[in-house]
């Protein structure tokens, strides 16, 4: 499935990318070169998923090999919350663990930025526990030296875009932005459709990429009985099913597995019909509402209308 949907960039984004979160070291590369020499071309990495060096090995071992081309892949990395003062340093740390000339997409990971000086270097704490949140910049300040950074080094990152970014902190964003993201990366499948975020995107030029597809570890969506019926319906995988949701909304998705087949069995898109998108647009209403299966604990209303508590750092 090498379809490409159109960025406000000009350039294309594979619509089907291999997720890399929470793929062990010592798994990630074996994943990512047969990902690749089964037809992916889009990898979806992150300097916090620590494991970019493994990913960088992979990357390399298939531009050597001549199983693929740097300019056919599409590699996106992603800045994390301890980074935010420091853009171009996280950029750099990430091109050389991945090591790469340029990504073609880079994104804030989160909309909220943490103590780089803190008791951690990714994940810092203050002593009752809660993420120390650095509260001497905004999301807005992040995303102007991420414009910086696409304006003085275009040679190392071609887009720029967002992740977990709602329609509140989009709605700031762009009142101060010179440069409109590219992508907002954002958890969804038919238990999270996040329909008032799809359509604000839609309609300020600004791709959806869809993660967590599958319902991260441990999904339930797998046994859920309206996606196995349409499933049975055109003799396909579960997996199929819910991956194909995104195709028919035009927005690219990300699956993770480390596993061969699995990596195989994912590649597989079809054509859903309207009947079976009105039947998985029920969904949530038959299982008793939303299910958001990533919510880091970072004690912040990221703007969410399915996830109200935390402190506003809308700006
Ligand atoms: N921007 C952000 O904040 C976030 C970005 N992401 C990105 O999106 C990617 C995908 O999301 P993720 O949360 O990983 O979850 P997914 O929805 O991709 O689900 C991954 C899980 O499903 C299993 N799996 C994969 N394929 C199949 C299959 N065909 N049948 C049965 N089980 C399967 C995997 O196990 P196995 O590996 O054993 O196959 C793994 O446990 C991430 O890896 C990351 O790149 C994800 C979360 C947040
Ligand atoms: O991309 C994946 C997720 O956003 C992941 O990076 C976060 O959930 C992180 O583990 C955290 O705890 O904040």
């Amino acid at each position: 499935m090498n379809t490409a949907l159109p960025l406000n960039t000009g350039a294309t984004i594979p619509a089907l990318g291999l997720g890399t979160w929470q793929s062990a070291p010592g798994e990630v590369k074996a994943a990512v070169i047969h990902a690749i020499e089964a037809g992916y071309r889009h990898i979806d990495c992150a300097y916090c998923y620590q494991n970019e060096d493994e990913v960088g090995e992979a990357l390399q071992d298939v531009i050597q090999r001549g199983i693929v081309k740097r300019e056919e892949l599409f590699i996106t990395s992603k800045l994390w919350c301890t980074f935010h003062t420091r853009a171009e340093e996280g950029l750099q740390k990430s091109l050389e663990l991945l090591k790469l000339d340029y990504v073609d997409l880079y994104l804030m990971h989160w909309p909220v930025p943490m103590n780089p000086n803190g008791n951690h270097p990714l994940f810092p704490k203050l002593p009752d526990g809660s993420r120390d949140i650095d509260r001497s910049i905004t999301h807005i300040d992040t995303w102007k030296a991420l414009e910086k950074l696409i304006q003085t080094h275009p040679d190392k990152v071609k887009a720029i875009g967002v992740a977990n970014y709602s329609v509140k902190y989009l709605e700031k964003l762009l009142a101060q932005a010179t440069i409109v993201p590219a992508v907002n990366q954002i958890e969804n499948h038919p238990l999270l459709p996040q329909q008032e975020v799809v359509d604000f995107c839609k309609q300020k030029g600004i791709h959806i990429t869809a993660y967590s597809p599958l319902g991260s570890t441990g999904s339930p969506l797998f046994k859920d009985e309206t996606v196995l019926e349409i499933a049975k319906k055109h003799n396909v995988g579960a997996g199929t099913v819910l991956l194909s949701y995104h195709l028919a909304r035009n927005s690219s998705v990300l699956a993770k597995s480390v596993n061969p087949a699995r990596i195989d069995e994912n590649r597989k898109l079809i054509q859903l019909d309207e009947a079976d998108m009105a039947t998985l647009a029920a969904l949530p209403e038959k299982r008793g509402g939303f299910s958001r299966f990533v919510y880091p604990p970072f004690g912040v209303n990221v703007g969410f209308p399915d996830k109200p508590e935390g402190i506003d750092l809308s700006g």
